[in-house]
């Protein structure tokens, strides 16, 4: 029997977002556990890998760890890495004033996943990308960004979506998604 992955992250919507996502066929047990893991300036590969590396350490055992974005295409991608920070002082508001001087509003949320089996194994990365534009803030408050976030296709922000459907459509299930075909087709080996 493999050891149960424990999801290391301090955001309980993340996790949330993840047990209904993942739903009771995935092939590991998930378990989870709160620390807010240092996260070092860089690329996103590099930032996943770096916290994938230290939750392993912590946790000394298989962990999954994530990292996500939300990319200006007008900024060049920026807030990116960032945007916790652009969201803890700017809020929904601000972060939409942000691109006032642009008519580009196009956005991609990028979510990318980290995992390890433990210490001495190098992490594997998943990653999910959903594009949208990026809306004055509509729906409710309880996620992040999600008022602001409009995916292609859609006249919803994330926010103003049922979870059911954002769960979908979304980067984070994008990225599991992937995770998910990487455990079951590497079981059936
Ligand atoms: O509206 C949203 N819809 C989402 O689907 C979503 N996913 C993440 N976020 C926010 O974007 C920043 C990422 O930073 P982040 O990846 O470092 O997360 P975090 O520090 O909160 O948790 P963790 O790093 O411990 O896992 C944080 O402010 C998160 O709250 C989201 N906001
Ligand atoms: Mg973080």
């Amino acid at each position: 029997m493999s050891r149960p992955i424990t999801f290391v992250t301090g955001n309980a919507k993340k996790l949330e977002e993840l047990v209904a996502i993942l739903g009771p066929n995935f092939p590991r047990q998930v378990i989870s556990k709160k620390i807010d893991l240092p996260e070092l300036q860089g690329e996103i590969d590099e930032i996943a890998i770096k916290k994938c590396k230290e939750a392993a350490r912590q946790v000394d055992g298989p962990v999954l760890v994530e990292d996500t974005c939300l990319c200006f295409n007008a900024l060049k991608n920026l807030p990116g890495p960032y945007i916790k920070w652009f969201l803890e002082k700017l809020e929904p508001e601000g972060l939409h004033k942000l691109l006032t001087g642009w008519e580009d509003k196009l956005a991609k949320a990028v979510c990318t996943l980290a995992f390890s089996e433990g210490q001495d194994s190098e992490p594997i990365l998943f990653q999910g990308v959903t594009e949208g534009t990026i809306v004055e803030p509509r729906g409710p408050r309880d996620f992040g960004w999600d008022p602001i976030f409009q995916p292609n296709g859609y006249n919803l922000t994330y926010a103003e979506m049922p979870k059911a459907e954002k769960n979908k459509i979304s980067h984070r299930f994008r990225a599991l998604d992937a995770l998910q075909r990487h455990f079951v087709e590497g079981s059936s080996k």
